[in-house]
């Protein structure tokens, strides 16, 4: 599904944040990247989202190279990724539904797939009764499973999490956890980078290591 080779990236002005990594992720599969602030996680999520290009090296998502890709391809590519980040990122005044129905709308579904897909993407994290309410009348844990909900909603092949449980409890981030694992089982593979060294060694799920820009052996 995924296959980083020899990925070097230099930002301008700024050392190396990425140095030489190789890995591959099978479909279906979920781990878990880690190292300290600053070991290139972001980085690495960033090259795969298509947000950054590498300076060296090969990227492969489901087949595709995506290494130089061109920016009009770009969008379409990314409905195949679903990413959920640590501050939410929602819309604080659009309600949960809004929220949610955003990848549709931007994909042209018709407002009865957007209904129907919504309420499925909702029930998915339990948060099917909230539709109605907006973002910041609800709790942290709430606010994040919308943000799952609108990553899953336009059902794609792989989610990446960057520090997805880094606001919140350890129940929560169990719980949050969960629903990754819940994703996996229908196949969808999954990257999270956290620093949560406890939950990883918990949940004994792959764990890929970054040490100032270079993977360790995993
Ligand atoms: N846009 C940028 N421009 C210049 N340097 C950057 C940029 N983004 C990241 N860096 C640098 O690249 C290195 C890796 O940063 P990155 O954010 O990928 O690490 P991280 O492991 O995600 O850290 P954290 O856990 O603190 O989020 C750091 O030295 C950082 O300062």
């Amino acid at each position: 599904m995924l296959r980083f080779e020899h990925v070097c990236k230099r930002y301008p002005d700024a050392g190396d944040a990425l140095i030489d990594v190789s890995f591959r992720l099978a479909r279906g599969e979920m781990a878990f990247l880690t190292g300290r602030s600053g070991a290139g996680k972001s980085t690495l999520l960033k090259l795969i989202a298509m947000m950054e290009q590498c300076t060296r090296g090969n990227v492969m998502l489901d087949g595709k190279d995506i290494t130089r890709i061109g920016e009009r391809k770009i969008p379409y590519l990314r409905r195949n990724l679903g990413l959920i980040f640590q501050d939410y990122k929602l819309l604080n005044d659009r309600t949960v539904f809004d929220n949610v129905a955003l990848p549709l709308i931007v994909s042209g579904y018709s407002h009865q797939d957007i209904a129907r897909r919504v309420r499925a993407a909702l029930d998915k994290v339990s948060l099917l009764g909230k539709e109605k309410k907006y973002p910041l009348s609800l709790s942290g844990g709430e606010q994040q499973r919308v943000g799952i909900a609108r990553a899953i909603v336009n059902k794609p092949k792989m989610i990446l999490a960057d520090e997805p449980t880094g606001n919140l409890d350890p129940d929560l981030s169990a719980e949050v956890m969960h629903m990754f694992e819940q994703f996996m089982q229908v196949g969808v593979t999954v990257l999270i980078a956290t620093h949560d060294v406890e939950l990883i060694h918990r949940l004994g799920h792959r764990v890929l290591t970054l040490d100032n820009g270079r993977m360790l052996a995993n």
